[in-house]
């Protein structure tokens, strides 16, 4: 893949639209993409940005499914892309019902799929959430996806404590859960238990895929019970006072931690071209309360 354009013009070019689009079309993914321009000289703010451009217009013109970056020629590659749970924004309204209540939209990217919202849960809904995990936290185990049995294991990568709530376990975490189901239009049979993470001073969630890898020894166990994971909601439930945010390296995007708010994503294949690879970024200065749905293709149980 012979990438000639002049990496000094900031804009995109005809040339430049036409080699992104080539690339996509001939099955290449966007970090592969991306890394090609970063080789010739490309800046990572102006080459992600190019790429997110063209891409998604592309896409737009060939009416494809959001999130979906490849083309008939590559599908053989990729897995296939399956049904994501997803919010109600056409028209781009400024606030979306989530059961009980509205909630602001305060941004929306379409690949990767990404959307932050405000006020799906109150201080108060945090600080209950937060009271009631306190007492279970336990350091933070990751699947380890070279057992069969898709046993826990202990990850450097991952230095915080967690928890996880049984659904619907009570009044607060039922609420959430159903609050969630409406906005996402999944139901909440499809939601594994509420997971708490606390990150003290300096603790960090390396970038990682929240999917299970395929081919992992480990997916047959994990599969087994209610298919992929599709979706994840992140809801902040503190304010750490610096740091502490969720990455997206592959978008150039950090969703700042605030008390209160949430950052959907879904991947509709598990698979890197979904650009959801995402982190917790090490807490500066204070501490981080933050709770994850997962999102499963089926009903999870
Ligand atoms: O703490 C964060 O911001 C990210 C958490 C996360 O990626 C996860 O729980 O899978
Ligand atoms: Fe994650």
């Amino acid at each position: 893949m012979a990438l000639t354009v002049n990496p000094h013009l900031a804009s995109v070019t005809p040339e430049l639209r036409q080699w992104i689009i080539d690339q996509a079309e001939a099955g290449v993914s966007a970090p592969k993409a991306l890394q090609a321009m970063l080789d010739v000289g490309w800046s990572e703010d102006v080459a992600l940005a190019a790429l997110e451009s063209v891409l998604s217009e592309h896409l737009q013109e060939r009416n494809a499914m959001p999130g979906q970056l490849h083309t008939a020629a590559a599908s053989e590659a990729a897995p296939a892309a399956v049904p994501v749970p997803d919010l109600a924004l056409e028209g781009s309204p400024a606030w979306v019902r989530a059961g009980d209540r509205d909630v602001k939209v305060v941004m929306s990217m379409k690949l990767p799929r990404v959307v932050v919202l405000e006020g799906l849960l109150t201080a108060d809904e945090c600080e209950q959430i937060i009271a009631l995990a306190r007492p279970r936290m336990r350091r933070s185990l990751t699947v380890n996806s070279q057992s069969a049995d898709g046993g826990d294991e202990l990850n450097e990568d991952r230095t915080s404590e967690g928890m996880f709530f049984e659904r619907g376990e009570s009044a607060v975490i039922a609420a959430l859960e159903q609050r969630i189901a409406d906005l996402l239009g999944w139901p909440v049979a499809n939601g594994e238990g509420l997971q708490v993470l606390h990150y003290g001073p300096k603790a960090e969630y390396k970038p990682h895929y929240d999917y299970f890898e395929p081919d992992a020894p480990s997916a047959p166990a994990l599969l087994r019970r209610g298919g992929q994971r599709v979706g994840t909601l992140l809801l902040y439930l503190n304010t750490p006072v610096a740091g502490g945010g969720t990455t997206f390296p592959n978008a150039g995007l950090e969703v700042a931690a605030q008390q209160g708010t949430a950052v959907f994503f879904s991947y509709d294949k598990p698979h890197p071209n979904t650009l959801s690879l995402h982190g917790g970024a090490p807490v500066v200065e204070g501490e981080k309360w933050v709770a994850t749905k997962w999102l499963r293709e089926r009903e999870f149980n």
